[in-house]
């Protein structure tokens, strides 16, 4: 399935980082998605019922990840593909978690991974 559903620059503001100062702070992290969906179904019927709603996978995301409250973005991406794998049926994801702060001289740092299969 080459369909895709798109979350670009998910800003969710979180307990985020390994370090004493960082839990008592909370920090941006960027969120992108790509997710495997067959969109000629939702095409077919215009029905938001058959496609995966952008809108309510965004509000699951930032409800996990402030939920959490991880030391690691691996953890944060982590936990997020498996909310969409078994709350949404998302067959196939790839996640990239950034945290625009985290290193000064940088633009951003992040991690991106895939689970699942296409
Ligand atoms: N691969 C990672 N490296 C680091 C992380 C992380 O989440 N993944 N986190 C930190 C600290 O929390 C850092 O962001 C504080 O500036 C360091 N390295």
């Amino acid at each position: 399935m080459a369909d895709v559903v798109l979350v670009e620059g998910l800003a969710v503001e979180t307990v985020i980082g390994v370090y004493d100062w960082e839990r008592e702070i909370t920090q941006r992290l960027l969120v992108d998605l790509e997710m495997a969906w067959d969109n000629r179904v939702p095409a077919a019927s215009d029905d938001v019922a058959d496609a995966l709603d952008y809108a309510a996978v965004s509000e699951r995301v930032s409800q996990c990840i402030q939920a959490l409250q991880p030391q690691l973005i691996e953890t944060a991406a982590e936990a997020v593909a498996t909310m969409l794998q078994q709350d949404f049926g998302v067959s196939w994801l790839r996640i990239t978690v950034n945290k625009p702060g985290a290193v000064p001289a940088a633009t951003s740092v992040g991690v991106r991974i895939e689970r699942g299969q296409r």
